[in-house]
């Protein structure tokens, strides 16, 4: 049901339009039955009519048969685009937290796997759609040739429809797992891409990588797959078999109990073997159509949906950053939850509390494992404190102005990600001053400007370090992070950002929060914020 209503929500009035031509090409379906069983039959008062509604009826049912299916195609993709966007969206709108809980290989299965399953669902739809039509209308046509014939088929049906379900539920189950398993085997691809160089430098490591990790899974996978399409398939010639069955009814048994005609008979007969393809279809959508509920499952179980778009938070708030003179974090505390080994893990950072002023440079510094990547993330807004409270100047930020908050922060992290291009850069005046950054952090004889595209992103990571510093002062915030920036520059270049670069962002007027290990440039900071176990152990003004 949750497919049909995403591909309503997505297209409707197209929808609405294959409906009418399917039902008209139901009825031009059952017509032309009826029309070829009264010509069998020889029916007299007919005849003359005969030809020309047949021409008339097939013409019919040939034109709504191609309007239906070019319509659903239509709404089908329709709603497969929305839904890319709408899943794209949503992780977007994600706190960070839950999508770091979720975990970047179940994301990339669910982009990938479930939005696929659910996309080629909705490229059966069409042929579906025709063969219910077809369906219906020739159960019409058998219900007004004989009800009491009627009411023994779909006591048939029934049964068949009955035990159908029972098996393809046991096969959905299965199905299930195999998802499941997806998810461990993108954990594996993951490891397979991001491990290559280790996995080729050591033989042994990559042998047992393969055959005890990514094998088992891989074949727990097949195997769960396996098994549910052979149950489907069970269940298809189990349909199969009981269509037979029917027919073998209609043909030897019922008319005596019944007493039916020759002309009712034929037209039962007929309007079965007709109906042999059609049900087919509808026994071959099953499998298709289970497989994608279970992709809507899985999504839903990531707390996203497919089908109820969230408010778009960059429609509606204003996210001008202002400039600040202050920022206050009072008595934040964070904590993460999780298990090793079964064992309850927690990381609990503060509470701790902070001031900062525009123009000051504020170090944040400790051991590893000691909190400071956490304390940035919840400085720039990326995290939303368990307890606490963030204060911009005089206005205390509440849930709502997150999104408006992050806005006044551009941040190097340590893991961060480089565009190869300037998104949302797209003023003349900022792309203007990117020749003399990239003069400014000696890439020029690497990197060029194509348009709004940079000439190349395959640099070292010290170069690409710079070309994100680079993107961070072309967004020209209020604020800035760097999370162990200088940890990858070379001895001149780290003495040139300490030295100059920071400095000069301080007599600009913004708040910097450097992250560092790096001593030797302490006293260049107003702050020193230093942590351990995720408390404010040393808290080091200038002024004092
Ligand atoms: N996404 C997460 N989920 C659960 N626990 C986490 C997560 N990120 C960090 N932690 C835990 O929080 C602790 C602090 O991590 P954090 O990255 O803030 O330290 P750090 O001081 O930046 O370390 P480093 O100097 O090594 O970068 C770690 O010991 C880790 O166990």
């Amino acid at each position: 049901m949750k497919l049909f209503r995403i591909l309503l929500q997505a297209a409707w009035p197209t929808v609405a339009g294959a409906a009418f031509a399917g039902l008209l090409n139901g009825g031009s379906t059952a017509g032309l039955i009826a029309l070829i069983n009264a010509t069998l039959q020889g029916t007299p008062s007919l005849q003359p009519l005969l030809p020309w509604g047949f021409i008339v009826l097939g013409g019919l049912l040939l034109l709504t048969h191609f309007a239906s299916q070019v319509l659903l195609v239509r709404a089908a993709q329709q709603a497969v685009y929305e839904m890319r966007l709408l899943l794209g969206r949503q992780i977007l709108a994600s706190p960070l937290r839950q999508l770091e809980a979720i975990g970047q290989p179940q994301l990339l299965a669910t982009l990938t796997e479930d939005v696929d399953a659910v996309a080629r669902s909705f490229s059966v739809l069409p042929n579906l759609f025709n063969a219910v039509a077809i369906v219906c209308g020739c159960l019409i046509y058998m219900g007004w040739l004989s009800p009491p014939l009627f009411f023994a088929l779909v006591a048939l049906i029934g049964i068949g429809a009955g035990s159908y379900m029972v098996l393809a539920g046991k096969a959905r189950q299965f199905l299930e797992q195999a998802r499941s398993e997806q998810d461990r085997l993108f954990q594996h691809f993951r490891s397979l891409t991001e491990g290559v160089k280790e996995l080729k430098l050591n033989r042994r490591r990559r042998l047992a990588f393969l055959h005890q990790e990514l094998e088992p899974t891989a074949q727990q996978t097949r195997q769960q797959n396996q098994l549910g399409y052979m149950v489907f398939a069970i269940a298809a010639s189990w349909g199969q078999l009981l269509l037979f069955v029917t027919i073998g009814f209609f043909l030897f048994t019922l008319p005596h109990l019944l007493g039916a005609t020759p002309t009712v008979l034929s037209g039962y007969v007929l309007t079965i073997i007709y109906l042999m393809l059609p049900m087919q279809q509808v026994i071959d959508a099953i499998p298709i159509f289970s497989r994608a509920s279970v992709a809507l499952k899985k999504v839903e179980s990531l707390q996203l949906s497919l089908e109820e778009p969230q408010q778009d938070p960059d429609a509606s708030a204003d996210f001008m950053p202002l400039s600040w003179q202050r920022l206050r974090l009072e008595n934040i505390r964070h904590q993460y939850r999780g298990t090793h080994e079964d064992e309850p893990v927690t990381f609990t950072l503060g509470p701790l509390s902070l001031k900062a002023e525009a123009g000051e440079l504020i170090f944040i510094v400790g051991g590893n494992g000691s909190g400071k990547s956490t304390l940035a993330k919840i400085i720039t807004g990326l995290y939303v404190p368990d307890q606490g409270e963030i204060w911009v100047d005089d206005h205390c930020l509440t849930p709502n102005d997150y999104e408006w908050y992050r806005q006044h922060f551009s941040a190097v992290f340590s893991d961060f990600y480089l565009f190869d291009r300037l998104l949302g850069l797209d003023s003349p005046d900022r792309l203007a001053v990117v020749p003399y950054y990239l003069d400014k952090l000696r890439l020029s004889h690497k990197v060029r400007l194509e348009g709004n595209r940079f000439s190349t992103t395959s640099l070292s990571q010290g170069e690409r370090k710079r070309l994100g510093l680079l993107m961070a002062y072309l967004d020209d915030r209020p604020a800035y992070l760097f999370d162990e920036w200088a940890a990858d520059q070379d001895p001149v270049f780290r003495d040139i950002f300490y030295r100059q670069l920071l400095p000069e962002l301080k007599a600009q007027g913004k708040t910097v929060f450097v992250i560092s290990h790096d001593d030797r440039y302490f006293d260049v900071a107003d702050q020193l914020l230093k942590l351990d176990y995720g408390q404010l152990v040393q808290h080091t003004c200038r002024n004092q």
